[in-house]
């Protein structure tokens, strides 16, 4: 799914009133409908709704509600909010709509006025300020949304579109936004609603399609997207009768250091759950007889050391010993000793092919950048948020992040994930795609690893990198969401990802018949 900016979706809205037969008006009322059914479906005629609407086309939605929900039964009441003294020509149609059918519906508030005090359990629907927001709100404007969030502890805010004061585009990091305990926006997420900065603006978001020009949609592009069950499905190869597990590829995994041997267990176990020919885990001495027998799928190398691994550059120290991995994944528990971060420059130096780097293979080049240039081009780096800052420096806010974050997928030619609720993957054309699978029950330790394992695995079969990320991001999240739905996602752990795997792979899998 595309992400589009505030521009693009005025120009979709245009195009699909300029070549279809629907009006604007239309357009808007469909738009109104379709948040008029989810208000119905989730408050009972016995709320009170209290609808505050701005001057331009979201405000006119709001009018369009009023109307729809008063239709309905529902005692809903307008409020319009003069903050400048032009109305859009749709607001002002719907208002006469409105007024026409119910007159007592609409109530105007002067600029300074003051707010009404809602009824107890009343329902309160933001709709004063919309994708055509273009400056920061501010003077009464940034009052009235001040004062709709100090009402939020005894009344539920629905924001229209997107909450009043949030750029679609921009960062509004310090800025008065409104607090939404949901946000129904129409046919595209935006930008915004994907960045953790804003988690507390937009609550819950529900996308209503309001049939925008399919047209306009595949001829634009965007550089933000989504990714869904479909293209998953079209990357996800089902495995041929004939294959054996040479077909799958060898994969090396390098993980794990005293006390943290679980990571490269969980790492193994995803790994081999995602369907990897085989494997080789390089683990020191201290986990050997953890990894054989919690992973006895494995094969093992162990390293010289008892607590940390120094010496698996070997592995592929000449081009016969490196053609043997059809990949690498390194990182899960390893540590920062020294013997591994020289060992690890050793690897970089021999290693051509793309791999995949997570955890402590990340901080050892945090602490040594020059590394990251011998990083093999179209590798994966995976880091979460604090990763990601030891490595590319801090950031004043997400969308300055998501620029650094692609920046610096293109300029080193390398794939680099940055992890979170929707964990958004960069890549070396400077796409970024968002992950919407996965829940809160994956945010327990070991998470991470599994996903490095199936990473991994995936790289190991012939996925390439940007095909692996996208299939292994969402089965990740896919596999957190069966587990949660079985275990609830406080018990769920991160071995349960690894369990839930094959559910996960089951729901790629297109339906076949006979
Ligand atoms: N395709 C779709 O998705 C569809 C979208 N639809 C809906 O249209 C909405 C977009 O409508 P829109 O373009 O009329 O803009 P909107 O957000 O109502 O604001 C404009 C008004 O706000 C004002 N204003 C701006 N910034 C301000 C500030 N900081 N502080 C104070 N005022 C400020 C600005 O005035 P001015 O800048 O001139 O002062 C103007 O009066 C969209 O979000 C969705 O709800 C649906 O109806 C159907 C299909
Ligand atoms: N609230 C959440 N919603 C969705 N996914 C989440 C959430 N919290 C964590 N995750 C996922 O869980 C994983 C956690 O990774 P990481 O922080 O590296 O864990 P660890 O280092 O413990 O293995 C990431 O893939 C992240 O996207
Ligand atoms: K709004």
């Amino acid at each position: 799914m595309k992400i589009f900016t505030a521009q693009q979706i005025r120009e979709a809205d245009a195009y699909t009133i300029a070549n279809t037969p629907i009006s604007s008006l239309d357009l808007m009322e469909k738009a109104a409908i379709a948040c008029t059914a989810w208000i119905c479906r989730h408050y009972n005629e016995y709320t009170p709704v209290y609808i505050f609407c701005g001057m331009g086309n979201n405000g006119g939605d709001g009018l369009a509600i009023t109307r729809l929900l008063r239709n309905r039964g529902y005692e809903a009441h307008a409020y319009v909010l003069h903050h400048s003294s032009t109305a859009s020509a749709d607001h002002t149609a719907n208002r006469q709509a409105l007024q026409q059918q119910y007159p007592g519906a609409v109530h105007d508030i002067a600029e300074n006025g003051l707010l009404p005090r809602p009824d107890a359990h009343a329902l309160i629907v933001d709709a004063i300020l919309g994708t055509g927001l273009s400056r920061p709100a501010e003077g009464w404007t940034a009052n009235i949304i001040h004062q709709l969030n100090d009402l939020k502890a005894e009344h539920d805010i629905v924001a229209i579109d997107i909450p009043s004061g949030l750029q679609a585009d921009a960062s509004s990091v310090n800025t008065p936004v409104i607090k939404a305990d949901h946000t129904l926006s129409f046919e595209f997420y935006k930008l915004a609603f994907l960045l953790p900065e804003n988690a507390a603006a937009v609550g819950e978001i529900c996308i209503l399609t309001i049939d925008l020009s399919p047209e306009y949609i595949a001829q634009t592009t965007s550089r933000f997207n989504i990714t869904d069950i479909q293209q998953v499905r079209g990357i996800y190869r089902p495995r041929k009768a004939f294959s054996h597990k040479g077909t799958f590829g060898h994969a090396l995994l390098i993980a794990g250091s005293e006390g943290k041997t679980g990571a490269a267990v969980l790492s193994a176990k995803a790994c081999l759950r995602t369907g990897v020919g085989l494997l080789t885990c390089h683990i020191p001495k201290c986990g050997y007889e953890i990894i054989q027998i919690a992973a006895p799928g494995a094969m093992c190398f162990i390293d010289e050391q008892k607590d940390h691994s120094s010496s698996f550059h070997n592995h592929v120290s000449t081009p016969e010993a490196a053609a043997r991995f059809k990949t690498i994944g390194i990182g899960p528990g390893l540590g920062t000793a020294a013997g591994t971060c020289w060992a690890l420059e050793k690897l970089l130096d021999h290693y051509r092919q793309p791999m995949v780097l997570d955890a402590d293979a990340l901080n050892i080049l945090s602490s040594n950048p020059t590394l990251l240039n011998k990083v093999p081009h179209g590798s994966i780096l995976t880091p979460h948020p604090k990763e990601f800052e030891r490595l590319f420096g801090r950031t004043a806010n997400d969308v300055e992040r998501l620029q650094i974050l692609s920046g610096n997928a293109v300029k080193r030619q390398l794939n680099i994930l940055l992890k979170g609720r929707y964990t958004a993957m960069a890549f070396t054309d400077g796409s970024i795609w968002f992950n919407t699978t996965g829940n809160p029950g994956m945010a327990t330790g070991g998470s991470g690893d599994v996903l490095t394992g199936i990473l991994t695995s995936l790289l190991a079969q012939g996925y390439n990198s940007r095909d692996a990320m996208l299939m292994g991001v969402y089965l990740h999240g896919l596999s957190g969401d069966y587990a949660a739905a079985e275990l609830s996602e406080e018990a769920m752990i991160a071995e349960d990802i690894v369990e839930f795997l094959g559910r996960g792979f089951q729901h790629l899998r297109k339906p076949h018949t006979c």
